[in-house]
């Protein structure tokens, strides 16, 4: 019997980028935590089956809070993650009991189903699925002096997001076999390719952004008044 889906929302980063003393994930937005924002689009579908919140472990008991507050309490379990993103979503995927996983930025709200759907329904005919977009901008790769070194073409290029799709057993393998090779990519995707399995493109939207840096915060506020 098929298990169904699971998704690793990931929370535990210290939020560096963003400079601000709470970590990005836990600010408010509309009075609510930007991964409370997050959760709630996953919790919303009759098909996520587990959904895993990884964050600091400092921060368990007072994610386990808001999530009673919000009451997502029968959704949502909360685990302890790692010192990179990688260590999180590998604690979030041992943790799931599904055939199919999807793993999910905490800090990227402005997800919503039909994006979620056109992932899950890519995966599912094979290989891995990750939600993306054209870049818009030419891109140039620079050497440690400013200059200029290449300039790649761009009707190749994709700004990969989450969230990305997998089979459970063929993602925990790629981690598995990453951890064995001290291995660290900074996606998920880049592990799966390591084991050889073909990764689709899934075109999404632009505003789904993740809260990287101060700027975000605004563009967050201004779309969520246009969203939401
Ligand atoms: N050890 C970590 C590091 C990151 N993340 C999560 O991975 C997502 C994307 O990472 P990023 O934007 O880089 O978040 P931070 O690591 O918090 O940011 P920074 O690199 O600026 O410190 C975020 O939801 C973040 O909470 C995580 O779960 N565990
Ligand atoms: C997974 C990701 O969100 C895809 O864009 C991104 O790679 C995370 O990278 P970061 O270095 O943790 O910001």
């Amino acid at each position: 019997m098929d298990k169904g889906w699971g998704v690793v929302v990931v929370a535990a980063g210290r939020g560096t980028r963003m400079g601000t003393t709470e970590s990005k994930q836990f600010l408010l937005l509309q009075d609510k935590p930007v991964f409370i924002h997050t959760l709630e689009v996953f919790a919303a579908l009759d098909e996520m089956r587990e959904i895993v919140l990884v964050t600091g472990a400092g921060d368990v008991e007072r994610c386990l809070n808001w999530v009673k507050e919000y009451h997502l309490e029968s959704r949502v379990r909360v685990i302890p993650g790692g010192k990179e993103r990688q260590h999180s979503v590998h604690e979030g995927l041992k943790a799931l009991g599904t055939d199919w996983v999807l793993v999910h930025d905490g800090v990227r709200p402005f997800i919503n189903r039909e994006q979620i759907s056109a992932c899950m329904t890519t995966v599912m005919s094979g290989g891995g699925a990750v939600l993306a977009v054209p870049v818009k901008d030419t891109i140039k790769q620079v050497n440690a002096e400013g200059v200029v070194t290449a300039t790649p073409d761009r009707s190749s290029l994709w700004s990969i997001q989450t969230p990305q799709a997998f089979r459970l057993s063929a993602l925990l393998h790629a981690y598995e076999s990453a951890e064995k090779d001290g291995f660290l990519g900074t996606d998920d995707a880049m592990l799966a390719e390591r084991q050889g399995i073909t990764v689709k493109v899934v075109e999404g939207s632009y505003t789904n952004i993740k809260l990287t840096t101060p700027e975000d915060l605004q563009y967050a506020a201004f779309l969520l008044r246009g969203e939401k």
